[in-house]
């Protein structure tokens, strides 16, 4: 890759957005490629607005020159409609960092990006599109990625900006620890509530019994968590602000298709790869999928 990598943003949404003003912070243009024409993005972070000039490209069919380093940043329920980016973009030494929940980003991007690599990462922080457009980032901006020569590229490219990122050896167990946090999320988008929800005893309860049965999956599946991971977890949600919400409940409150199968589903159908019984995902995983995608 050359010092001043060329870099494009597909999907410049809440996630995108911060990446997009990390990037334009440390000098790095990015172009923008998205589903909504806008002039201009816009980050609030604590005291500090960022804007990032556009345009924002919504016109796949006018290609897109091809790019050093790709941030993919629509939803996993969008990548398909998003592929014709991926293919304008790409060539087979670009990197394609996928900016999304779940620990199989790999398999769901890689049959649409013909020339290139996919590098996947491990999104920590919550930010949310404010009713203006603008994105609220509510906690410093984090990402993890596998200790590669992409994840490094990666690196250099966010380095000197508002958004770190951690090179892990042990990339695994790091991104089964982020899904058991969005697996207990997919509460909140359920019972259409904020992490208040979270204070009711029964909800926790629930939450905690939940977390258990991910865990034992996680680990079947090569992750090394400790036994104290669902406790924490349950403890640091009800910590959290109550209006603190997550991407899976603004989805539902918009009425749109519900991350459920990269988020809860997986659960469900690697437990059932290992033998292991998961008795609250068979109950889960069919209400969240029934109301993102119906009938009825
Ligand atoms: N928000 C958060 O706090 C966190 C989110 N994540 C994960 O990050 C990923 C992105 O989530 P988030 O940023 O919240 O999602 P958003 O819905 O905010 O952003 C998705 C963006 O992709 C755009 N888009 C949709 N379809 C296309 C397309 N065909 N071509 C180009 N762009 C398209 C959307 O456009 P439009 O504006 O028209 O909808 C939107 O700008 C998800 O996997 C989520 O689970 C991970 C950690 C935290
Ligand atoms: C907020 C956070 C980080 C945890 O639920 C998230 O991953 C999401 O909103 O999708």
């Amino acid at each position: 890759m050359t010092t001043t990598p060329n870099v494009a943003v597909v999907g410049p949404g809440a996630i995108g957005t911060t990446v997009a003003a990390a990037l334009h912070q440390a000098g790095r243009a990015p172009r923008l490629y998205g589903r909504t024409a806008r002039a201009q993005l816009e980050l609030r972070a604590a005291a500090d607005r960022i804007v990032v000039p556009g345009p924002v490209r919504v016109d796949a069919a006018q290609g897109a020159a091809p790019a050093d380093l790709v941030f993919l940043a629509v939803k996993a329920t969008q990548v398909e409609a998003a592929a014709p980016w991926l293919a304008a973009l790409c060539r087979p030494d670009t990197v394609v960092c996928v900016l999304q929940n779940g620990v199989e980003q790999e398999t769901v991007v890689a049959p649409h990006v013909p020339h290139g690599r996919v590098l996947p990462s491990i999104v920590w922080f919550p930010a949310q599109t404010q009713p203006d457009g603008s994105v609220w980032l509510r906690d410093e901006a984090r990402l993890t990625v596998p200790d590669t020569e992409p994840g490094r590229a990666v690196s250099e490219a966010l380095s000197g900006s508002l958004c770190t990122v951690e090179p892990a050896a042990d990339f695994t167990s790091l991104a089964w620890r982020k899904l058991l946090q969005n697996a207990i999320a997919g509460l909140m988008a359920l019972t259409g509530r904020r992490a208040g929800v979270f204070a009711r005893d029964d909800i926790a309860g629930l939450g905690l019994a939940y977390l258990r049965e991910c865990l034992a999956v996680a680990r079947a599946e090569g992750a090394e968590l400790g036994d104290e991971l669902p406790q924490e977890m349950i403890d640091a949600f009800r910590s959290y602000p109550a209006d603190m919400g997550t991407s899976i409940l603004t989805d539902r409150e918009a009425g749109r298709p519900l991350e459920w199968d990269v988020r809860n589903g997986v659960v469900l159908r690697r437990g059932r790869q290992h033998g292991i019984p998961t008795p609250i995902s068979e109950l889960v995983v069919p209400l969240l999928a029934a109301t993102s995608d119906g009938p009825g």
